[in-house]
């Protein structure tokens, strides 16, 4: 695989006359951990399709995991990668229980198929719940959780498969304050983990990037604003062109935050 585990060139994606992604080059090496930064409709969701082997570009050429799109068998790619988004989490049948939600991911599918399962498979799903802080929720039915419990289990059955490659699209959209810290905090201990694979997190928000993550690309109208080291990347003026409108970011304690230039100034003034 010679360390790559994604790599896009002139990749461009059009529905119906419209260009979703332009000519996006995009590396992604082994143990990188990415976050992918955008407004409304900037694509992000749409090149995290693509990497998940779900999307195939219109133009341009992807690699995943050493495999070329269109030339190999995305069935046998696809349990190599983990990946977490609303999109999955809608089609989760309604009596699922949490832990055959995360068992199912070792087989790739969603709904319980089988009687019994391997009892290490039992093992790693009980404590990747454990790990995401919802052990007590197992055998809770997947529908009644709510929003930020939801999320954490999803996480559990994207790694169940101990996948080289883990997907987050909008981890913590929809949760409060506490559900977000409580989550970015446990994605900054995965992020520091040096056995954890691979990592692309989809967000809109600065604040939500946990420590840990090494760069981050900015998206705006399908094309790419800035990509590289994540201190690199999150400037003022790259926030400023991506999100087209003036704003200004900081750094503290290893997270970060961003806010309009106008509001800044108001708020330190005496
Ligand atoms: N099948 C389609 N046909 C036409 N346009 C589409 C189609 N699917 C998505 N789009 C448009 O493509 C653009 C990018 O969508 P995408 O979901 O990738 O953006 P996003 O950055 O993830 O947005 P958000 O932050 O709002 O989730 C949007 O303007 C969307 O309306």
């Amino acid at each position: 695989m010679s360390g790559e585990v994604l790599q896009l060139r002139g990749v461009g994606v059009k529905r119906d006359q419209a260009m979703l992604l332009r000519d996006v080059d995009w590396t992604v090496h082994e143990n990188e951990r990415w976050v992918v930064i955008g407004p409304n409709g900037a694509g992000k969701t749409t090149l995290l399709q693509v990497a998940a082997t779900l999307l195939f570009p219109t133009v341009g050429t992807v690699d995943v995991l050493g495999e070329r799109l269109g030339r190999t068998d995305v069935f046998e790619l696809r349990p190599r990668i983990g990946f977490a988004s609303a999109a999955v989490a809608d089609r989760v049948p309604r009596n699922e229980k949490v832990i055959d939600l995360v068992l199912t991911a070792s087989y790739a599918i969603l709904g319980r198929s089988r009687e019994e399962y391997e009892s290490a498979d039992v093992t790693r799903a009980v404590e990747l719940l454990e790990a995401l802080g919802c052990a007590e929720l197992l055998r809770r039915t997947f529908s009644t959780l709510s929003e930020g419990e939801r999320k954490r289990v999803q996480i559990a059955r994207a790694l169940m498969p101990d996948p080289e490659l883990l997907l987050l699209d909008e981890p913590a959209a929809g949760l409060d304050l506490g559900g977000r810290e409580d989550l970015v905090t446990r994605l900054g201990m995965l992020a520091n983990d040096p056995a954890a694979p691979t990592m692309v997190l989809v967000t809109h928000h600065v604040e939500e990037v946990p420590d840990g993550f090494t760069h981050a690309m900015l998206l705006r109208r399908g094309a790419v604003v800035a990509q590289g080291k994540v201190d690199e990347v999150f400037t003022d003026e790259h926030l400023t062109e991506c999100f087209g409108l003036p704003l200004q970011v900081e750094r503290h304690n290893n997270r970060w935050r961003a806010y309009g230039r106008a509001s800044g100034a108001a708020a330190s003034e005496p």
